[in-house]
């Protein structure tokens, strides 16, 4: 019976990289991405200007929506310092049970809560369910048309606080024109574009880095 892509991404972390040795994990699946199966991580381009934006944020609050497979899970959490906390939330079933074990692989299970749910019905419960007051940081990687609604919620909710950064992918390809358009005009935001690539192409695309100004 046929495979999923989550799948295929799965077993080559488990055959290529390294078991409590997170840069392997990332290295296995840019490799197997760039070489066998193009899918849509942020990827090691990208991948550096979000690993330089969570070494110099150093959070001890993240959180990501949309895991996917989890290698920007396993990627932010391997910079992270030992009391931090990195919750993220993926509302497909395969996707999560693909995640959890790329994120068991890379050792890094107890800095990572996945919750396996929908960004919209999960936001207004972070606080109480996990004792978050607020995030330091959120990446923004879900479905495209969802960044302006959830970060709307997330003001809502109080996630937020003066100085928490957002750093969404795909600004540009796919394109999120909404988002973008209400985080670089807002007066509660000073935004910036980190030129990049499509993850494994030619193509444009980039991450746009949004401090809250409360
Ligand atoms: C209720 C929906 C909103 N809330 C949500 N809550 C929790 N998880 C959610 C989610 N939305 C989506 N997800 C999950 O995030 C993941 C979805 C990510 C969407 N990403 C993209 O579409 C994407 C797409 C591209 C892409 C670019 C060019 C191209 F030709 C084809 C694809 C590149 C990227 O880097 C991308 O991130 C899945 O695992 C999905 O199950
Ligand atoms: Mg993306």
């Amino acid at each position: 019976t046929q495979t999923t892509r989550p799948q295929r991404i799965l077993a080559a972390v488990q055959k290529n990289a390294t078991r409590g040795d997170p840069r392997s994990v990332v290295k296995a699946i840019d490799q197997f991405c760039r070489h066998k199966e193009w899918a849509m991580n942020v990827g090691d381009e990208k991948g550096c200007i979000l690993d330089s934006v969570v070494t110099e944020v150093n959070p001890a609050t993240v959180l990501e929506l949309g895991t996917y497979c989890g290698y920007s899970t396993v990627r932010i959490a391997s910079l992270l310092p030992s009391h931090a906390k990195l919750i993220t939330l993926e509302f497909d079933p395969g996707n999560a049970a693909i995640a959890r074990q790329v994120i068991a692989w890379a050792g890094l299970a107890d800095k990572i809560q996945l919750v396996e749910g929908a960004s919209g019905d999960w936001i207004p419960k972070l606080k109480e369910k996990f004792g978050i007051e607020t995030f330091d940081l959120v990446f923004l990687d879900h479905w495209k048309d969802r960044y302006l609604p959830d970060t709307k919620l997330m003001e809502e909710c109080g996630l937020l606080r003066k100085g928490s950064i957002l750093l969404a992918d795909n600004v540009i390809c796919p394109g999120t024109p909404d988002y973008l358009e209400y985080i670089r005009n807002s007066p509660r935001y000073k935004s910036q574009y980190f030129k990049s690539h499509l993850e494994y192409t030619k193509a444009e695309d980039g991450l746009e880095k949004s401090v809250f100004l409360g």
